[in-house]
């Protein structure tokens, strides 16, 4: 496998620096979550599948054609080269997601696919085999298209497709990202391109490095978070209009809102649509409680009261801006209190290092906003304190983020704890949420 060094464009993730990184500051603003550094930060501190016991659901395109689903990589009649590289990666069998994409991407004639699972499930690696595997090394062109919202997304991506493809000497592999420029005129051989919308399109239009009516297989990555980014939809389309009615449209999405339902319908031809269900996060070995305090003064006290417990094993501490959670470290530092800090001021391989630290057990506290309330798996947490129970921006309690943060505790059956420091003058009521129950949740914000 080869893959081009690049001018201006590091492969490592560690060098990557988000471009407004210096201009993140404390503000009395709640911490925003940015979609696709959220996206990123959780692939860089996964080191496993996710796990969901959800079964797959399949919607066929043609639904009197026999439905495949593979266990093993083998069925797949993969080139041995490749099924190397699979194993290399420490891929024993197929995910539940894998063990219904991989024969449709794979299938001939092509077939068309949407696919939607949380993230974790083993997306990427699918259609990272399926492109390695769809392409023709003997024909010196580009084959297949990758987009994916964001410059650090495609070199994940990236890196996944050369780690897979170690053995593919053959199979190159290109981004289109910005930086990342070429003579005018010259015309891609690499079989693969991954990029950013923008420069796939100006590479394919303006540039004409690649010719889109001999690509065969399109791959649209996050597609959720690529719509949530103006212009990435519109540059999309003019790229998928370009393409010819034969080539094979991917399409993948951890979440699915109407406004991705709408794109996705409009670039992916008679699909067939794969859904696996996130699992639910159960309470059931959640205790919850609460505490009055009249401000922050009295909700730092209650903490300290509760400090011994907190560092039993390991505990996470919500606040609701980064200056609450600044001023929140500041007090427990003076107490001579050892905290880690993640908020959305950090870069994203910042947070990925605190996180690490957290994980291996270097610091027993973790303060932080709402930029770490899903993401973070660390086993040992047993108890989460809300310094500020989670509202939206009209203020109103935002029980998706509440349920979010407490599952950061109780995983796996193990029992946790989660207290929450209510103000008096806000007064909020805690209730038990069932998750399995959306009206119930839907009527808590109201
Ligand atoms: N079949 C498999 N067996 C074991 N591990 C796997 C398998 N497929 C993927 N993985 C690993 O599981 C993790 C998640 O996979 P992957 O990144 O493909 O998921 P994803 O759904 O694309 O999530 P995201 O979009 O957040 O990256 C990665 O660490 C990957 O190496």
């Amino acid at each position: 496998m080869h893959s081009r060094s690049l001018d201006g464009v590091s492969t490592c993730a560690g060098n990557l620096v988000p471009e407004n990184a210096g201009d993140r500051d404390l503000t009395g603003e709640a911490d925003k979550v940015n979609l696709a550094e959220e996206s990123l930060l959780n692939k860089m501190i996964r080191h496993a599948l996710v796990r969901n016991r959800n079964q797959v659901e399949v919607l066929q395109a043609d639904p009197t054609s026999p439905l495949y689903s593979v266990k093993t990589f083998e069925e797949l009649r993969l080139k041995p080269e490749l099924l190397e590289g699979v194993y290399k990666m420490g891929f024993n069998r197929p995910s539940k997601i894998q063990e219904c994409a991989l024969p449709m991407m794979l299938a001939q004639p092509p077939q068309n696919l949407i696919a939607q699972a949380q993230s974790g499930t083993g997306k990427t690696a699918a259609f990272s085999l399926a492109m390695l595997s769809h392409v023709n090394p003997a024909n010196k062109w580009t084959q297949c298209l990758c987009v994916s919202p964001t410059y650090e997304l495609a070199l994940q991506i990236g890196k996944v497709i050369e780690q897979m493809g170690k053995f593919c000497p053959d199979v190159k592999v290109q981004y289109a990202v910005r930086g990342n420029r070429l003579q005018r005129g010259v015309q891609l051989q690499d079989h693969i391109a991954i990029g950013t919308p923008g420069t796939l399109l100006d590479w394919c239009t303006k540039y004409k490095h690649i010719d889109p009516k001999k690509i065969t297989m399109f791959v649209l990555d996050e597609a959720d978070v690529m719509i949530a980014t103006q212009g990435h939809q519109d540059q999309s389309l003019r790229i998928y209009r370009q393409l010819t009615k034969d080539c094979q449209m991917l399409l993948f999405s951890a979440t699915f809102e109407d406004s991705v339902w709408r794109f996705a319908e409009r670039v992916v031809p008679d699909p067939n649509i794969i859904k696996l269900k996130r699992e639910e996060e159960t309470l059931d070995n959640i205790k919850q409680f609460y505490v009055a305090c009249k401000d922050k003064e009295a909700k730092f006290t209650a903490l300290c009261d509760l400090y011994g417990c907190l560092t039993i094993a390991q505990a996470m501490i919500f606040c609701h801006t980064r200056k609450m959670a600044s001023w929140l470290v500041d007090q427990l530092y003076r107490e001579g209190h050892q905290v880690a800090v993640l908020s959305g001021q950090l870069t994203v391989e910042q947070r990925a290092a605190v996180i690490e630290r957290f994980r291996n057990g270097k610091e027993k506290v973790l303060v932080t906003t709402n930029v770490c309330s899903r993401g973070i798996d660390v086993e040992q947490v047993s108890l989460v304190v809300n310094f500020d129970l989670p509202v939206d921006l009209e203020g109103n309690a935002d029980s998706e983020t509440y349920l979010h943060r407490i599952g950061r505790t109780g995983r796996f059956g193990r029992q946790g704890f989660a207290v929450n420091m209510v103000d008096s003058k806000h007064n909020r009521k805690i209730r038990k949420l069932d998750t399995q129950n959306l009206e119930e949740m839907e009527s808590l914000s109201t």
